[in-house]
């Protein structure tokens, strides 16, 4: 099977929306952005050993290609609209193919974001997805516009994904039901776009966790030039991760990484509609600590952190 009939057979889709005027098939694609609104773009890598196990299913993988970029754009607020898929294949299995071109576009389905480009070449096992989105005029929320007094806020639960990791690797035992369910967040997480236009209108700072919760949070506070509070036990956890050793539990919450949960701050002002705004869209909120009167530096528990925990692809080099 050639490049181009996988091209036609996977990654054409039928029904595209009126923003596209050009989108598969031709040297690049032209995209119609709505007036009065900026537009959101951003790129992640998705390697084979790297960013999934290399046993992942073919369905898995392209969901959480998707998922993880969808992640950035709800972390920045903006609507998604259009994707670009960039795949280095070993070779043309089309089985393989079909499956993880079913799994993104499962999950394009439900965001209403539509596959416009992309390129189809022989390599190692590569999965680079770009996204477009859009907020209006001004309105994009950074991570350096966290104020003093803020509440920290998280989405979800932290952790789970960590832990999935360790189960399939075999580094951690756990019953089968919380096995199955941790590893079910490692290669499903479920991106909070829905949150977007709710954070959009409360929250100061935002981004989301993919490398761990403090190392996460170190980059908003560095951006906005503040300091913060953490407390440990606030941290949400699931019931899987309620079955280990608190040194365990929080050792996946805080630095394990692949949450995919969104990380904000807010005025206190703000937490009790977003809270019960949030609720009624089935996510969960959590305050995990606040914003101080310092200039810099995170407590955790009254102790300073040593601000190198949290997922870094040249650490061991
Ligand atoms: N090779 C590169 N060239 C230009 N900008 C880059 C490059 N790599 C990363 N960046 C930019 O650096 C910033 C941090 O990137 P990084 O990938 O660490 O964060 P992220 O995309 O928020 O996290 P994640 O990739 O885990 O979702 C982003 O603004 C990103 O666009
Ligand atoms: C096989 C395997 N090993 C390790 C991990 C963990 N992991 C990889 S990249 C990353 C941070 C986000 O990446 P990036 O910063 O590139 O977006 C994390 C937490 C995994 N998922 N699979
Ligand atoms: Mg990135």
């Amino acid at each position: 099977m050639s490049e181009f009939d996988l091209i036609r057979d996977y990654f054409r889709w039928g029904g595209s929306p009126d923003s596209v005027r050009v989108g598969v098939g031709d040297d690049a694609a032209i995209l119609r952005v709505p007036q009065g609104c900026e537009l959101v773009v951003s790129v992640d890598t998705f390697n084979a050993g790297i960013h999934f196990p290399h046993e992942t299913p073919p369905h898995a993988i392209g969901y959480k290609a998707l998922a993880v970029n969808l992640s950035d754009l709800a972390a920045m607020g903006a609507t998604p609209a259009w994707f670009t898929l960039a795949i280095s294949l070993p070779q043309a299995d089309t089985h393989w193919v079909a499956e993880l071109a079913r799994g993104m576009r499962e999950l394009a389905q439900q965001h209403n974001i539509f596959l416009v480009g992309g390129d189809t070449t022989r390599g190692a096992l590569s999965i680079t997805v770009q996204v477009m989105g859009f907020v209006p005029c001004g309105a994009g929320l950074l991570r350096s516009h966290a104020q003093h007094g803020d509440l920290i806020a998280v989405s979800g639960t932290l952790g789970d994904a960590a832990a999935g990791l360790a189960v399939v690797q075999q580094r951690l035992q756990l019953p089968t039901a919380a096995a199955d369910y941790c590893v079910h967040r490692l290669n499903y997480p479920t991106p909070r776009n829905p949150l977007s236009d709710l954070l959009l209108q409360y929250a100061h700072a935002c981004m989301d966790i993919s490398d761990g919760l403090v190392a996460d949070l170190e980059h908003i506070l560095r951006a906005s030039g503040v300091g913060a509070r953490l407390d440990r036990e606030l941290v949400p956890c699931s019931a899987a991760l309620q079955l280990m050793s608190e040194a365990q539990r929080l050792n996946f919450a805080l630095s394990g990484g692949d949450d995919y949960e969104l990380l904000f701050t807010l005025p206190s002002s703000a937490l009790p509609v977003l809270t019960r705004a949030a609720g009624s869209l089935g996510v969960r909120i959590t305050v995990i600590g606040q914003v101080d009167e310092m200039q810099q530096g995170l407590l955790i528990n009254h102790r300073f952190s040593d601000g190198r925990r949290g997922y870094e692809h040249f650490s061991s080099e």
